[in-house]
C-alpha cells in the first residue's frame, strides 16, 4: 500500500525546501505549483479561459501568461482570485490524481503531494496524512519579501490570501517548525517520515 502524504504550508513557509529533502530520499513529490504552470501553457483549455476572462493585457509579447501581472491582479482581489481558481484548480486536481495513481500502480512505498492550498481547496481526502511546514508570520514576511523582492504590502497581500498558518497548525497531523535552521528542519522531517512510512 502506498502511503500518500500531503505536504502543505503557507506562501514562503518552506515547502519547496522540505520537498527537495524528500526527493533526495527517493520519494516522488507531486508539486501543485509546477502543475498549475503546466495547465496554463499556451493552447491549453485553461489558458484560453484565462485570456477570455482577464484579457490580453495579462500576456507577454510571446503570448505566454505574464504571471507577475496576473498575480498583481488576483492576490488583492478575492473575487478575481476565486475566478482564476475555478479555471485552474480542476485541471490541477485531475493531474495530481493521475500522477498519484501512477505511484500507487508502481506500489511505491510513499508519494508526497505538495499542495499549498490543501486545506483551502478541501483536498485532504486525497491524502492519508498531512504534514505542515510552518513559520511565524514575521519570518514568513521577511523570507517572502527577500525571495521575491516584494514590498511589505505586496507580501502581506499574498499571505492574507491564504488560511493563516495558525489555523493550519490545528488542522494538520504532523508539524515541521521551519523558523530555525535548515538542519533543524531536516531532523524534524526525518522523524516524521520514520513514523509514517
Ligand atoms: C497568480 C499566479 C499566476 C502567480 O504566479 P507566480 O509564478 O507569481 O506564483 P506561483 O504560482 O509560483 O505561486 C507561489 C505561491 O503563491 C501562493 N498561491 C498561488 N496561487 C494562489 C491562490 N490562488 N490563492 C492563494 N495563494 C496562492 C502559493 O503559496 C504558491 O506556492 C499563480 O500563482 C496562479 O496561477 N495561481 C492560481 C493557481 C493556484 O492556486 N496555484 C496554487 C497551487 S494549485
Ligand atoms: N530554515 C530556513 N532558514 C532560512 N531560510 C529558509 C529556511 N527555509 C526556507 N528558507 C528560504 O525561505 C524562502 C521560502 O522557502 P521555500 O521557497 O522553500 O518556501 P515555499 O513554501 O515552497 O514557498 P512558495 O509556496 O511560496 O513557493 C526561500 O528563499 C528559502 O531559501
Amino acid at each position: 500500500m502506498t502511503v500518500v502524504l500531503g505536504l502543505t504550508g503557507g506562501i514562503a513557509s518552506g515547502k519547496s525546501t522540505v520537498s527537495t529533502m524528500i526527493r533526495k530520499r527517493g520519494i516522488r513529490v507531486i508539486d501543485a505549483d509546477i502543475i498549475s504552470r503546466e495547465v496554463v501553457e499556451v493552447g491549453k483549455p485553461a489558458y484560453h479561459q484565462i485570456v477570455e476572462l482577464f484579457g490580453e493585457d495579462i500576456l507577454h509579447d510571446n503570448d505566454t501568461i505574464n504571471r507577475e501581472k496576473l498575480g498583481a491582479l488576483i492576490f488583492g482581489d478575492e473575487k478575481k482570485r476565486n475566478q482564476l481558481n475555478r479555471i485552474v484548480h480542476p485541471a490541477v486536481r485531475e493531474e495530481i490524481f493521475e500522477q498519484t495513481k501512477e505511484e500507487k500502480e508502481k506500489s511505491a512505498k510513499a508519494v508526497v503531494l505538495d499542495i499549498p492550498l490543501l486545506f483551502e481547496s478541501k483536498l485532504t481526502h486525497l491524502v492519508d496524512k498531512t504534514i505542515l511546514v510552518y513559520v511565524d508570520e514575521k519570518t514568513q514576511l521577511e523570507r517572502l519579501m527577500k525571495r521575491n523582492g516584494f514590498s511589505e504590502d505586496e507580501a502581506m497581500m499574498r499571505i492574507r490570501s491564504q488560511l493563516p498558518l495558525k489555523e493550519k497548525i490545528i488542522l494538520s497531523d504532523e508539524l515541521i517548525n521551519n523558523n530555525g535552521s535548515i538542519e533543524e528542519t531536516e531532523i524534524q522531517l526525518h522523524e516524521i517520515l520514520s513514523k509514517l512510512m
